[in-house]
């Protein structure tokens, strides 16, 4: 039999771990890691992105086709382009902290955003050991608020190493992000999760080209299953450009009440004969969710 050099050249599935500038390094289905250049249409390529790649007779393989994405995070770049930055996010993981004070608003604006990537939300309060010091009656009152509407929430403390084993154990299975405010813990906490994971990418990336120093969102394997992308970027990334039925839809406790207000537009908030307004009253919906949810239609009404 002669010898065919591209019966030696093999292709498969892969899944988008990381990028170095114009490469990407990929995680083959066998769980090999290697580096790729994309074809020039795949500009949108994000870590996450599952795709097709095939070796090449020389050089690095190349990837060359992106499979269907479950969802997309993307951000402004520097000349205010969207940018995907990761896609296929099951979980995000919102982390707030009872010092600084939770930003609720920003709590409900990340569950909306959770809400329009179709991914769960699983809100983790950190510095538990300052509980007893910092939280609030009030603080307490709108914590209890998203229990209330079935939010799973974890209370754990990273400096203390309490509760990372439960929140390795809540990711099981998914693609998580960290994301929160300032100051909350989410650099203690991806620490924790990932513990050794910098040691494989170091590696890779030691090949004659200096260490891993990308700033792009890394994805990584967890021990219990799961994997977490995590990157600056994918820690601070907010909700941009939202409209009213985003933010109608991204409060789950109205659901049981929509279609029941008089005006088939009803935006629950001067309209009489709405449903919502009257849940609230009558106890049946959470009213410190419902004033912010007032705030944030305002600030969308003065867009
Ligand atoms: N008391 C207490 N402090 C903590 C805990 N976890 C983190 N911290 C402290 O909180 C501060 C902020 O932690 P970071 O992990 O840098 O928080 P971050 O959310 O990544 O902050 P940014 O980078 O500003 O977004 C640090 O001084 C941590 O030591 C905790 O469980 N308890
Ligand atoms: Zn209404």
């Amino acid at each position: 039999m002669t010898e065919n050099t591209s019966q030696l050249i093999s292709s498969g599935a892969g899944q988008v771990i990381t990028r170095f500038g114009a490469d990407f390094l990929i995680e083959t289905e066998q769980g090999e890691l290697l580096r790729c250049t994309a074809r020039r249409k795949l500009d949108n390529l994000a870590c996450g992105d599952r795709i097709q790649w095939e070796g090449q007779a020389q050089g690095n393989a190349a990837v060359t086709a992106m499979l269907p994405r479950r969802n997309v995070l993307e951000r402004p770049d520097f000349r205010g382009r969207l940018r995907p930055v990761a896609a296929n996010i099951d979980l995000l993981i919102v982390v707030t902290s009872w010092q600084p004070a939770p930003l609720w608003e920003m709590l409900d604006r990340y569950l909306i955003a959770a809400n329009r990537l179709r991914a769960d939300v699983l809100l983790v309060m950190n510095k538990s050991d300052l509980r007893s010091t910092h939280a609030s009656a009030e603080a307490e009152a709108c914590l209890a608020e998203y229990a209330s509407i079935g939010c799973p929430i974890l209370h754990v403390s990273a400096d203390q190493q309490q509760g990372i084993a439960a929140i390795l154990t809540a990711i099981q299975g998914r693609t998580a992000i960290v994301v929160g405010q300032s100051g909350v813990g989410k650099s203690s906490i991806a620490a924790q999760l990932l513990p050794d994971t910098d040691i494989r990418v170091g590696t890779i990336s030691d090949n004659g080209e200096g260490r891993h120093t990308t700033t792009s969102a890394t994805l990584y394997r967890l021990p219990l299953g799961g994997s977490l992308i995590d990157s600056p970027g994918v820690r601070d990334f907010g909700l941009t450009g939202m409209d009213f039925a985003t933010l109608e839809t991204g409060f789950p406790e109205f659901r049981p009440f929509l279609g029941e207000c008089r005006f088939h537009n009803c935006t629950h908030n001067h309209e009489p004969g709405c449903a919502i307004k009257t849940a609230v009253k009558a106890g049946q919906l959470p009213p410190r969710r419902f004033a912010r949810y007032l705030n944030l239609l305002a600030d969308l009404q003065g867009q």
